[in-house]
């Protein structure tokens, strides 16, 4: 059996939320080793479904989030809201802790081998189980993600800083490696699905164009690209080195919103990455000030170091004739980014 010694260790845990830590920790350290036996666990990569958001199930989103559903009963958790479930169930009605959870992230990634994880966010549990997560991302009492890649990770926060662990394979545990995670300034380094540029609005193609610019654009200096297509994946590197990550809303039927979800996607990475020093909006506005109307609801995310988050806003701000005369030579925002 999973040992989490370290987790125990951790003074960081709020007491309502150590047993619902150690759940999360337990399934996520057996889900760690059914994923790295790939193929010789099955056929974890093919499409058994769909979700009520109409995105493709793979198996292994269904086995996780059983497994999730399943480790949190007897922890204090009354309400389950997931990715994979249209509705709000409930663990145990004498709970009093609401868990929102993308039991696996990134399951595009599943079938070639690349980094996959879990995002999960606590608050308080209501009475009523929709009102209990239709509130602001502000009401969270905590949140993380653990992350399915060369290491098993887990990155989290209740409110105090971020903590970042390793799970150590020979004993199970989960080892405490950094108390006070923190985002670093300087990174050359922007996350995108470029494939998408001719959806996106004009500030964020005019973001991009600086970027690409490189040195002869206004922004003066030369940048590199990353798109792993995983939010956990992308959010372990910024949290790591530095950068930006977007997710904007596009022309696309569909993605009016950009493409991740509110609930269970954003408000959890958005509080890693504030505890961490870091700024999260929708491309203007705080996501932790946004309360989803749906459980499932999408939002455009732009998360990283903040001076590159506050450029994008200023783009946002300026009236659209005015995007190109801001790039003008000398026309760069005064932002050190
Ligand atoms: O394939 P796209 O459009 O680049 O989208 C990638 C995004 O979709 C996601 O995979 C959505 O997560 P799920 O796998 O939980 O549906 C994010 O992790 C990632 O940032
Ligand atoms: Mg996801
Ligand atoms: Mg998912």
């Amino acid at each position: 059996m999973t040992s989490v010694a370290a987790i125990v260790a951790s003074d960081a845990i709020p007491k309502k939320l150590y047993q619902p830590m150690l759940a999360i920790c337990e399934v996520a350290a057996q889900l760690s080793r059914t994923i790295a036996r790939g193929e010789l666990s099955g056929s974890l990569g093919h499409e058994v479904g769909s979700n009520t958001d109409g995105d493709n199930q793979k198996a292994l989103d269904v086995i996780a989030d059983e497994a999730f559903a399943d480790g949190l009963r007897g922890t204090g958790v009354r309400w389950y809201a997931s990715e994979e479930r249209e509705e709000v169930v409930e663990i145990d009605a004498d709970g009093g802790i609401g868990v929102a959870i993308d039991p696996l992230d990134g399951s595009s990634n599943i079938d070639v081998n690349v980094s996959i994880g879990t995002i999960f966010s606590f608050v308080e549990a209501l009475e009523d189980p929709d009102n209990t997560f239709l509130r602001s991302g502000t009401h969270q009492i905590g949140g993380g993600y653990v992350i399915y890649g060369p290491q098993t990770a887990l990155v989290v926060s209740f409110g105090d800083g971020v903590q970042h662990y390793i799970l150590d394979p020979d004993t199970g545990a989960f080892v405490l490696i950094n108390p006070s995670v923190e985002i670093p300034e300087t990174s050359i380094e922007f996350a995108i699905n470029a494939s998408n540029y001719r959806h996106w609005s004009k500030p964020i193609r005019t973001y991009i164009d600086d970027c690409l610019a490189g040195e002869a654009g206004p922004r003066g200096k030369n940048f590199n690209m990353r798109w792993v297509a995983s939010l956990v994946a992308e959010t372990h590197r910024i949290l790591m080195r530095g950068g930006i990550f977007l997710y904007p809303s596009d022309e696309r039927q569909g993605y009016e919103n950009g493409r991740l979800r509110l609930l269970y996607e954003c408000a959890p990475i958005a509080l890693l990455v504030e505890q961490a020093g870091g700024r999260a909006t929708d491309g203007s506005a705080r996501i932790l000030d946004r309360a989803p109307d749906s459980l499932h609801v999408r939002v455009p995310f732009v998360f990283g170091t903040p001076a590159k988050v506050e450029r994008v806003a200023v783009y946002h701000d300026l009236p659209t004739q005015e995007n190109s005369a801001f790039r003008g030579s000398n026309g760069s925002p005064q932002i050190k980014s």
